[in-house]
């Protein structure tokens, strides 16, 4: 991969900014004739975390174009006032100053930082005047099951304490079930709910049983109107995967060669190392291109990466890798 440009401010938005994806009418054929070869999914994906696609001149940059999409995540039901702080300050100055000097990423942010609603005061405030937004999860965040008419009103209260982000879930037994229909109308409801306020669909694919039913549920939400479509809450037994990515981030392909539009894509859970997340980026590098390795088009959600991030980075100017991180690094 070639060093990535990062600006000053650490986000690198589009030179012009794109419409948001606005959606579609529900197409059943469509939907229903997405496949999904698991086995060769599989191949593909083992595949991705042996290869040896960074230069080593250009790791720390790519290290810092990680941190750059990260939604540095607390959802812990201990959360408090004072984490949430901490946490923003974390966002605001992700890595040591004389690490972002040493290597000129001086401004250098995280992505955004996504809190449960309790929280979205506390970090707007804290993260004022800095331009990184606050990420809400919301509609009865991790099940999704609580009153339908509760779950919408939700999302309307976190737009309101200022959330510019609301990560929805969707209802698993809608997918498992086939009822393209109810997921449709519910997706586009709670997008209509979001306002203004960027939506990414959590389809919790551990849940899903099929990477069928992966494939399908991507499209039904995004022709709702999806901005982001997003794996999991990281509270499933399962979350983030490779196949499921691979899966993902080709129907976000289809979906834009159909129509033209761009969705991003945040995957989420249980990834914790720098080499994961290189791994990751080279992904969506590989089947997406350049310009979904930007903030407004890719996301890693997650709680503890950026700690590895910065030993890493450490390492860097010392010269003292982990073994993993050397491997996937080449
Ligand atoms: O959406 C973000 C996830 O909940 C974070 O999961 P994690 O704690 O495994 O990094």
């Amino acid at each position: 991969m070639q060093t990535p440009t990062i600006s000053a401010e650490g986000h690198q938005l589009p030179t012009a900014i794109e419409p948001r994806n606005p959606g579609m009418p529900l197409d059943l054929d469509w939907v229903r004739t997405a496949q999904a070869n698991t086995s060769a999914i599989e191949r593909r994906a083992k595949t991705l975390p042996g290869r040896r696609s960074v230069k080593k001149d250009h790791q720390a940059a790519w290290l810092c174009k990680a941190i750059s999409l990260i939604d540095l995540t607390t959802l812990s039901g201990d959360d408090s006032e004072g984490r949430v702080e901490r946490l923003c300050a974390k966002a605001r100055q992700p890595v040591r100053a004389d690490i972002l000097e040493a290597l000129g990423m001086e401004g250098l942010t995280t992505g955004a930082v996504c809190v449960y609603h309790d929280m979205i005061e506390t970090a707007v405030s804290a993260l004022k005047g800095t331009g990184i937004p606050v990420a809400a999860v919301s509609t009865g965040f991790p099940a999704g099951l609580s009153p339908y008419h509760l779950r919408i009103a939700e999302i309307g209260e976190s737009v309101k304490a200022g959330a510019e982000e609301i990560d929805i879930v969707i209802t698993r037994r809608h997918v498992l079930q086939g009822n393209w229909q109810a997921l449709y109308d519910e997706m586009k409801e709670m997008r209509e709910a979001c306002g203004d306020a960027h939506v990414k669909a959590i389809l919790a694919t551990g849940e899903l049983g099929t990477l069928r039913n992966v494939a399908r549920a991507s499209l039904v939400c995004m022709m709702a109107g999806a901005d982001f479509i997003k794996t999991s809450t990281g509270k499933e037994s399962v979350n983030a995967t490779l196949p499921v990515s691979l899966v993902m981030i080709r129907a976000i392909r289809d979906y834009y060669d159909q129509t033209g539009y761009r969705v991003g894509y945040k995957p989420a859970g249980g990834i914790s190392k720098a080499k994961d997340a290189l791994v990751y980026l080279s992904l969506i590098k590989d089947e997406l291109g350049d310009r979904w390795l930007q903030p407004d088009l890719f996301r890693f959600g997650a709680s503890s990466l950026l700690g590895d991030i910065e030993r890493q980075l450490e390492h860097h100017l010392t010269g003292h890798y982990s073994a993993g991180y050397r491997h996937a690094m080449g």
